[in-house]
């Protein structure tokens, strides 16, 4: 019986599940393998005579016809029925009398048995019930991975494991397709660092995966009873080209299983680790080919685009390197096209018709089996970039979130700045959307970098809440800067809602938002207000109240059915309101108009043409600069060494500013802000001084020091010396490495490392260990860039101060290997070492006195680019002369005096009688006027807080003095 080819495997099943009701183990074991055997036999020869037949006419030449509907329509299905009668003939070679597909006896349900495994699930027990536990273990897991949700099995894989004593390795899918054999093995050498191994098995599974992909697509072609009486031609070949497109473009979700867990980008991720592990293995040529790939799919990949400009920049690879591999791209337009159609379906040729039940969202079942693994995982990372999720938060609970540390005070500073540069709206309230950016950008360029800023912050806004609330696609469908503005406020006596508009008090009450398109709602506070101005958050039901009071960098994230107001507004209070949606169709194209402007601000700053620098060096050479060491003294082309960019003179000032303003571990706070990826590392967390314990580092970022001329606790001249000597390091980089596309500051930092007195003999250690600037150095010697590297560093330069005349030790050295020095540099005034971030280099022990240095930081990517420099060059340019100073102060104090409340005048006062220590006493009135200044270019400091909180740094030096005489 079970050799007859007419008894089809849904015969075999039917027999085999007999004999699993009358308990007779042995045979439905045999029954149901045979019928699972059937069962693959015959599908592997359907697609296989599909396939076959699809190769022989798919060779037609269309191009004469193709401008005539109606012969292209003849030659068309002429080659179709070619083609089936191809099939028909490769059916009876293959199956003989076995029925065809339309007249065979399988039922649906048998058929949708076979698709989700249930044989299996009956095998497992008719194997357990036989003793065979291995065998019943395999069947279960097999089962398991096709329909995780199953409680039972899960039970009855642990009982197997538990109780029975059966071992995972005996464990094994019996279903496991090549491609999924193929890529577990990948991203296990992945993962292990054996490129080699990891390129191969990658590779083989994509081979794999496009075949079995093909095959899934050629079994979507089957028959479909459509139900219809009597369709028209054309409506019948639509609605069955319909069924077929919506199983063909399912199999690319289909076949995304690993294990359990559906990956939803299964096809591309392959070519970004293929890229990664090109890279590692050193053939480039295939790493950019994979880039191109990825890119395809997935355009606006930051990764994948700075690693992009770094094969370009660094690598003299060109735009028409990165050509998307054939496959992936045939694979790619064709799911593209297969949306097209099925959007059309969906949108309007259904919408003609009232029942459209079967239409499949796979939007929707991509969303209902996302995996939460990867959203573990960004969690975690998230907390090591030291955003904190605070779940205790008076009632903000699973449903809701708060998470603190998105953003540096400079960074809110920026944006409260941009809301500020508009006029207050009818309403009261200061309200930008992207567009509304965009204008001012074009008629302020210096404006780009809050644009950016902007745009990167609704980033991390979206991409955390969609972690979040693990939604595998979520699009920002709306955001808005808003600032609020107490006095207008009160006027108008209305009520705020944290939409991003303000509407009066009677329109909107406590309505939550029924848009239905908006399913969360998130809040990004850009100022501080612990103490009252909270957002009141309630759910529908007015219950569940969250209580959420703003600080800079606090993201507050909830469902958008949540209702929420603001109880008052006391002070200014800017947040970015974003509004977010899980259907594409509602995302917001200004994000991508904004984009693709600053992609083109991008690409207009890259010179096409050859450099040439010789005139720039000339004019250096007639200023006293000089290259003095160059690549062939220094083993290797990206480095160099110049002299004579400070006089003596400058070297002191600064030296002079850090001495006042420099405090431990500025930059290095919270796991470190400066440096090298190396003062991330896990121990020296929260250490103030990250490399040794025999020197105390001190260091004054550029954002501090701006701050601190702004309170005039250094003069602004410094402040400003030390913007123009770093600017003049970084115009020798781009110069010197003949760069095609402009360098940023990413960080900046004025450094001192000074000996601890007595503590300098036996001393073994290096003032700084041998490191890169962008990548974290292996044990064999080669360097990740990945995180906690701060991989967007592309360049580096120190600009040294002082020499030995100062200090013992201290040498900067290139290194070789991960420890070995190959060639050092001495600092002295003026003398600037730059080199590639990529660099292995360190400095050596600092046994006596001080040495100080501009340490300066460079990358390629506008993304990254250090905000303060902006912000200290209009903090400088606010700062009033002080010649013409007095006429101005006279005329303005008037109306500033009337705008303000008489008790802040107070308090103000009374604060800065007690600050005796201050040595810039200046009268009560000029504090306000500077203080509204402030307030226009954005600064809501008190300045009195601010200069004590500034001084802090003095102080602690002091004592450190007083300490060690
Ligand atoms: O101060 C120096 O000479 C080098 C410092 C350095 O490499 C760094 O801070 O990353
Ligand atoms: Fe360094």
């Amino acid at each position: 019986l079970v050799e007859d080819p007419l008894v089809t495997y849904d015969a075999l099943y039917q027999v085999g599940m007999d004999f699993y009701r009358d308990e007779k183990w042995s045979r439905c074991i045999a029954f149901i393998n045979k019928a699972l055997e059937d069962y693959y036999f015959f599908k592997e020869n359907l697609v296989k005579c599909r396939l076959d037949c699809k190769d022989r006419y798919s060779k037609s030449d269309f191009s004469d016809v193709f401008r005539r509907k109606d012969l292209l329509t003849l030659k068309f299905f002429g080659d179709l029925i070619l083609e089936s009668n191809c099939v028909k003939r490769c059916h009876k070679r293959v199956f003989g009398d076995r029925p065809e597909e339309e007249d065979r006896r399988v039922t649906n349900v048998v058929e949708e048995d076979f698709k989700r495994g249930r044989p299996y699930h009956f095998l497992q027990f008719c194997h357990y019930q036989e003793g065979e536990f291995s065998k019943a273990a395999s069947a279960a897991y097999t089962y398991f991975l096709l329909n995780p949700e199953n409680q039972d099995t899960i039970a009855n894989l642990q009982l197997y494991r538990d109780k029975v004593g059966v071992k995972d390795g005996d464990i094994t899918d019996m279903a496991r397709k090549p491609y999924q054999a193929m890529h577990i093995e990948g991203d296990l050498a992945y993962e292990e660092g054996n490129w080699t191994v990891a390129i191969e098995k990658l590779e083989a599974a994509l081979q794999e995966f496009y075949k079995e992909e093909r095959a899934c697509r050629a079994e979507c072609e089957g028959f479909f009873d459509q139900g219809i009486k009597l369709p028209d031609f054309v409506h019948a070949l639509s609605e069955h080209f319909i069924k077929v497109v919506q199983c063909q473009y399912n199999c690319g979700h289909k076949l995304s299983r690993i294990y359990v867990d559906h990956e939803e980008h299964f096809v591309q991720e392959h070519y970004n680790f293929l890229q990664f592990a090109y890279y590692k293995s050193n053939n480039t040529e295939k790493a950019v080919e994979a880039a191109g790939t990825y890119l395809m799919f997935n355009p606006r990949d930051p990764d994948m685009l700075r690693n992009k400009v770094f094969y370009v920049a660094r690598m003299g690879y060109h735009d028409a390197h990165f050509v998307p591999r054939k496959e992936a791209k045939e694979y790619f337009e064709r799911r593209e096209e297969m949306a097209r159609i099925l959007d059309y379906v969906k949108t309007v040729y259904r919408a003609n018709y009232t029942q459209d039940a079967d239409v499949v969202d796979f939007k929707e079942i991509d969303n209902q089996k996302k995996s939460t693994k990867a959203n573990d995982h960004y969690m975690k990372v998230y907390e090591k970039m030291g955003i904190k999720l605070d779940q205790d938060y008076k009632g903000i609970k699973g449903r809701r979130f708060l998470a603190d540390g998105f953003l540096r005070e400079e960074h809110c500073t920026e944006l409260v700045q941009l809301a500020n540069a508009v006029q207050n709206g009818k309403d009261g309230c200061k309200s930008l959307d992207v567009p509304a950016v965009i204008q001012l950008v074009k008629k302020n360029e210096d404006l780009e970098i809050s644009l950016r800023l902007f745009l990167k912050t609704c980033e991390m806004a979206r991409h955390y809440t969609a972690r979040y609330f693990n939604e595998t696609s979520l699009f920002v469908s709306n955001a808005r800067l808003t600032c609020f503005i107490p006095e207008e406020m009160r006027d108008r006596d209305c009520m705020l809602q944290e939409t991003g508009e303000c509407i009066g008090i009677k329109q909107v009450s406590t309505q939550a938002d029924d848009s239905s398109n908006t399913k969360y709602r998130s809040v990004m506070y850009l100022t501080e207000n612990e103490e009252t101005d909270a957002m009141v958050l309630t759910d529908i039901f007015k219950e569940e109240e969250a209580v959420v009071y703003p600080a800079c960098g606090r993201l507050v994230g909830f469902p958008a059915s949540d209702r929420h107001y603001l109880d008052s507004v006391l002070k200014q209070r800017c947040e970015l309101v974003l509004n977010f949606t899980t259907d594409r169709k509602h995302e917001d194209s200004d994000h991508r108009k904004a984009i693709t402007f600053l992609n083109e601000m991008d690409e207009s700053r890259i010179s096409h043409k050859e450099v040439d620098n010789t005139e720039f060096m000339k004019k250096a050479a007639e200023e006293g600069i000089q290259i003095t060491m160059n690549g062939s003294v220094l083993h290797g082309d990206a480095r160099f060494v110049a002299d004579g960019l400070l006089k003596p003179e400058e070297c002191k000032t600064l030296i002079e500013l850090a001495k006042v303003g420099a405090v431990s571990g500025d930059g290095y706070k919270s796991g470190g802000q400066a440096g090298d990826g190396y003062s991330n590392k896990e121990e020296y967390k929260g250490e103030i001084s990250p490399h040794t314990k025999y020197e105390i580092f001190e260091g004054l970022s550029i954002n501090r020091a701006s701050k601190l001329a702004y309170v005039e606790a250094i003069n602004k001249k410094w402040a400003e010396l030390y913007l123009s000597a770093s600017e003049k390091g970084r115009l020798l980089v781009e110069k010197y490495f003949n760069l095609t596309r402009p360098i940023y500051f990413d960080y900046t930092h004025l450094v001192c490392r000074r000996a601890v007195e007595g503590e300098q003999d036996n001393r073994t250690d290096l003032s700084h260990p041998v490191h890169a600037d962008n990548c974290l150095i292996q044990e064999d010697g080669a360097c990740l860039r990945q995180f906690p590297a701060y991989t967007h560093r592309d360049y580096s330069a120190i600009l040294y101060l002082n020499d030995e005349s100062d200090f013992g030790g201290g040498d900067f050295f290139f290194a070789h290997g991960n420890t070995s020095e190959q060639v050092s540099v001495k600092p002295k005034c003026g003398r600037l070492v730059g080199f590639d971030s990529g660099e292995f280099h360190g400095v050596k022990a600092v046994t006596k006195g001080q040495r100080c240095a501009v340490a300066l930081w460079f990358t390629m990517d506008p993304n990254h680019r250090e905000i303060s420099h902006i912000q200290a060059r209009n903090i400088l340019k606010k700062i009033r002369e002080p010649d013409d100073g007095e006429i101005r102060e006279k005329e303005d104090n008037q109306d500033l005096k009337k705008s303000l409340p008489e008790e802040n005048l107070q308090n103000t006062r009374e604060m800065r009688e007690e600050d005796v220590q201050s040595k810039h006493s200046q009268e009560k009135e000029e504090t306000v006027k500077e203080d509204t200044e402030a307030e226009s270019i954005g600064i809501s400091v008190d300045r009195d807080e601010a200069r004590t909180d500034m001084m802090k740094g003095n102080e602690e030096i002091k004592k450190k003095l007083i300490l060690r005489i």
